[in-house]
């Protein structure tokens, strides 16, 4: 897949906004940004956590209301406040990051809301036209999925392929035929397995060939130098540049994300006592996909496990940390065995677990942020009926300072902070409680390059200390910047073991791939 520079025969753009402002209750998240999107581009939307990606998104999509500014799409010119469907009907087709679908509707029923979504009163739906229309779509996109398929029986990579395609025919339906599409994509890719990637891409390539444009909104600077054929970059709110990608280095990506340079961290070999019974170890393990895994986890090693979806690596720490029940074998800590371990008995052995799902599993939304970062020291902390806010406080705007949350104020709705901060704040609430162990499922899914060192860096500072760390993740890249040996899993099994500067993104993607065993 190679990007090219697309700006062609029509240099006309099809999206260009102007000097778009917004502020939440006073506080500027987007200063008067510019960009333009052309026909035939897949265009990059880069910056750090907070730095207004998401702002801008919503304010097209009608979510918020614009302070200023306007906008071109197809050569109409619009002014701000867009309203309550931002350019959807001037001809820009939107995908969330979680993606707008319901387990128990088919893909039939999705794509029919959209060809009658807006009437009012009853209307007819023409099943059988429906059907071909949405085959059809399918086809065109090289998508093997059946109409009448349920979204929760489609796999992660199906259903961002799915959303793309409803985006696209929903524009289809509402514009004239052959108008290149302008679509929006706010981290489609965030919580896929890396190696379905491609196949979503391939989407896009074909967008792009139609001479439609694509907004495209990531952290993963692979992805975006793969990818896209131009990118622009945020930072706190204002434009800090637009690149072709051709020519573009990672480096110079993120020193336009952090306005500095990148220092790259040292890695040091862990300091593992291996007299000592393990912190954390996993016996004949067996969970719906995890087969009969015997794992040891020492204090002062971070062990990463790998492994293509449904190997059994988003599994793991769950099974580890009693957030699922396995199905036969045990759990030990520091070598007594616990048959049955449950949430509440993980942590009063010291292990914490980080979900992927932190919408779901991680924080509570409607909590300040400080509310949230107390939950777990509630107990520990209170003095008979008193509770020590002041010192609660104090820790949490300490841990607020260091992992550079935005903003910094602890008294912030924990859901009014972008989703890259909310997992910086989750990562920091359990490193407060100075856990034995850390269970980390794709822990800096959505979390820009600065504030992943960050992570990385508190991480190794508490391995230092004794702390131990399994991190589940198809990131090869975090586990050759932070693991001391990493398990790949094949079918729930131990398949490779690979141990300090063999832990390379080729030997994991090798081992990883290949039909035999490392
Ligand atoms: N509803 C809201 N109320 C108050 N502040 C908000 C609201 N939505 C966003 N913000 C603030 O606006 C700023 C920009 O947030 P935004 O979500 O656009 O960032 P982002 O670049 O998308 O970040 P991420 O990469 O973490 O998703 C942040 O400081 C955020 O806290």
């Amino acid at each position: 897949m190679t990007a090219q520079h697309p700006p062609s025969a029509d240099p006309a753009p099809l999206l260009e906004i102007r000097q778009l402002t917004k502020s939440f209750n006073g506080v500027s998240a987007l200063s008067g940004v510019d960009l333009a999107m052309y026909p035939g581009e897949v265009h990059g939307l880069l910056g750090a956590n907070g730095s207004g990606k998401s702002t801008l998104i919503k304010v097209l999509a009608g979510v918020h209301d614009a302070d200023g500014g306007e906008v071109t799409v197809h050569g109409t010119r619009v002014s701000t406040p867009f309203g309550a469907r931002g350019l959807r009907d001037h001809g820009l087709g939107f995908v969330h990051q979680d993606l707008g679908l319901a387990p128990s509707g088919t893909v039939l029923e999705h794509m029919a809301l959209d060809s009658g979504g807006t009437s009012v009163g009853l209307k007819r739906v023409p099943w059988g036209r429906e059907r071909e229309r949405v085959s059809e779509l399918l086809d065109r996109f090289g998508i093997d999925i059946h109409p009448d398929a349920t979204i929760d029986m489609l796999t992660p990579v199906q259903r961002a392929m799915l959303a793309v395609v409803r985006a696209v025919g929903g524009q289809e339906l509402k514009s004239e035929p052959g108008r290149p599409q302008i679509l929006v994509l706010d981290e489609p890719t965030v919580f896929l397995p890396r190696q379905e990637v491609d196949v979503l891409f391939a989407v896009l390539d074909r967008l792009r060939d139609r001479g439609d444009a694509v907004l495209l909104v990531s952290h993963d600077l692979d992805e975006i130098l793969q990818v896209t054929d131009r990118v622009t970059v945020f930072r706190n709110g204002g434009l800090a540049g637009t690149r072709e990608t051709r020519g573009a280095t990672r480096d110079d990506l993120v020193s336009l994300i952090l306005g500095s340079k990148a220092e790259h961290l040292t890695k040091h070999d862990a300091v593992v006592d291996s007299d000592a019974p393990p912190v954390l170890a996993a016996r004949a393990l067996t969970g719906e996909r995890v087969h009969n895994l015997d794992l040891e986890v020492y204090a002062g090693e971070v062990v990463g496990v790998t492994g293509l979806a449904g190997s059994g690596t988003e599994e793991l720490p769950d099974l580890l940390f009693g957030a699922r029940a396995a199905k036969s074998g045990s759990v030990e800590h520091q070598g007594a065995q616990v048959h049955d371990p449950t949430p509440a008995r993980s942590m009063d052995a010291g292990v914490v677990l980080i979900p992927a799902n932190r919408k779901e599993q991680g924080g509570s939304l409607e909590l300040s942020v400080l509310e949230n970062m107390s939950l777990p020291f509630l107990g520990r902390r209170a003095g008979g009926a008193l509770i020590d806010w002041a010192g609660l406080r104090r820790q949490a705007d300490e841990t607020l300072a260091r992992l550079r949350v935005k903003p910094q104020d602890s008294s912030a709705m924990f859901g009014h902070l972008s989703g890259g901060n909310q997992q910086k704040v989750l990562i920091g609430k359990w490193m407060d409680t100075q856990p034995t162990v850390m269970l980390l499922n794709e822990p800096t899914q959505g979390v820009d390059v600065g504030a992943r060192r960050e992570i990385f860096k508190l991480v190794r500072e508490a391995t230092q200390k004794g702390m131990a760390v399994l991190c589940a993740t198809t990131d090869y890249e975090q586990l050759v910047e932070m693991a001391d040996r990493v398990v790949v899993l094949d079918q729930g099994e131990i398949r490779a073991e690979l141990r300090g500067d063999h832990i390379t993104k080729d030997a994991l993607a090798s081992a990883v791939y290949s039909e035999e065993v490392a």
